[in-house]
């Protein structure tokens, strides 16, 4: 499964966004458990079903909206200087394993200092929340690359190895390979062996932008004064009120309000009994999601997903003309395929046995054979032919 990790400073709203994230209302997930423990949690992308357009009964999505299941990590709150040894440790290691891509979580409003004390809204500079973050990161790579920097040079040097190849073994349990390691140099126009402690470091920088994408949100955007929003629009970030989307989905839960994740409204059910205070509190949400077109905390996880690590949605199916699987499930199955993969690389996704004994695929929108080589477009609905081996 995809897995996002949150990070950020303290006081940011991490845990509060992965709680709205994985607060899955039942008909959302049909997922056995969202919460795994207090860090881990499975949150969802939004998609449009295609059962609509293709006219079949589908228990599967709530009125053609289909959610499906990413992982999420709350990563424990970063300080200054983490990577001198203060707070950075074997779970931030371990959680960063595991992320494909990270959710840098800032305090859009400017209301929280370096280390996440309140002070007053705007009192911050919140694109400092953005280097901060990114700086200890690619430190805290550097810290790790200088220790072993010696003992590489020379197993470069006896062994038929390049640096590179070398460097990638070190880093191998971040999940980064020798490709991450050859673009990261490439980009940065260096040569590794003659390298200085400013190339190494612009290389780290590089590698963890390479190896863990980042998106930016710009949390406590409901608080935020316009001067502390203004420059971190130059920096593509996600505005998003976790805070409100929590209380939504909380409200939704309860069927006090009709809400799906990413909706950019929610209509209150009539039957409900709000106190005046309830009322009031979801009346200012209601007004930051009008003006922010939703609270933006779908919008971060889809853009992490679909944008940052370039994912399509496709369907499997077994009966290419009931759009079913062998149980006459409709639409059982939504997989986030990466941008460019194939037929064939989807049959390897459902099981390595139809993978290899793959001979063809359909298409089941338009009901032709469709080569092993073509490239998967999102919302296929694919019907996969193999020999069982
Ligand atoms: N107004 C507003 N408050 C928020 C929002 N998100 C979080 N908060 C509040 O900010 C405070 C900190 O939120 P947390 O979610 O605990 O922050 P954190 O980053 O997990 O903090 P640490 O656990 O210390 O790392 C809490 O009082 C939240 O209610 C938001 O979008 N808007």
């Amino acid at each position: 499964m995809i897995t996002l990790a949150i990070a950020g400073k303290p006081n940011c709203g991490k845990s509060t966004f992965f709680r709205a994230a994985t607060l899955a209302q039942a008909e959302i997930a049909n997922y056995p458990f969202t919460t795994i423990d207090a860090n881990h949690g499975v949150a969802y992308v939004r998609t449009t079903c295609p059962c609509q357009e293709m006219c079949v009964p589908c228990e599967n999505c709530r009125d053609g909206v289909r959610f499906i299941p990413v992982g999420l990590i709350d990563v424990a709150g970063l300080v200054p200087e983490a990577h001198l040894g203060r707070g950075l440790g074997n779970q931030f290691l371990d959680n960063l394993r595991q992320a494909d891509a990270i959710l840098q979580i800032v305090d859009a409003s400017g209301g929280t200092d370096a280390e996440g004390n309140p002070i007053d809204v705007g009192s911050r500079d919140p694109v400092k929340d953005i280097e901060f973050l990114q700086y200890e990161m690619s430190m805290w790579m550097y810290g790790i690359l200088s220790r072993n920097w010696a003992k590489l040079v020379r197993q470069a040097q006896s062994k038929d190895f390049s640096l590179a190849a070398a460097i990638a073994e070190v880093f191998a349990g971040l999940g980064i390979t020798y490709e991450h390691i050859r673009d990261a140099t490439e980009a940065v126009g260096i040569e590794l062996r003659t390298a200085g402690e400013e190339d190494l470091i612009r290389f780290c920088h590089e590698l963890m932008t390479i190896s863990k994408p980042m998106l930016i949100v710009g949390n406590k955007a409901d608080l935020a004064p316009e001067e502390c929003l203004e420059p971190l629009r130059k920096h593509d970030v996600v505005f998003t009120s976790a805070a409100g989307e929590l209380a939504i989905r909380m409200a939704a839960e309860g069927n006090f309000v009709r809400y799906l994740p990413g909706d950019r409204s929610f209509t209150e059910n009539p039957e409900a009994n709000l106190s005046a205070a309830q009322r009031a509190g979801l009346a200012k949400v209601a007004e930051f999601m009008q003006k922010f077109d939703g609270t933006g905390v779908q919008k971060a996880l889809d853009g992490a997903v679909f944008n940052l690590l370039d994912r399509i949605v496709v369907f499997p199916v077994e009966d290419e003309h009931k759009l079913t699987d062998g149980k006459g499930r409709v639409l059982p199955d939504a997989f986030l395929m990466k941008r460019g993969s194939t037929s064939r690389d989807l049959a390897y996704q459902v099981h390595t046995d139809i993978g290899e004994g793959f001979l063809y695929a359909i298409d089941a929108k338009t009901g032709m054979r469709i080569k092993d080589t073509q490239e998967l477009k999102n919302g296929d609905i694919i019907k996969i032919v193999s020999v069982r081996k």
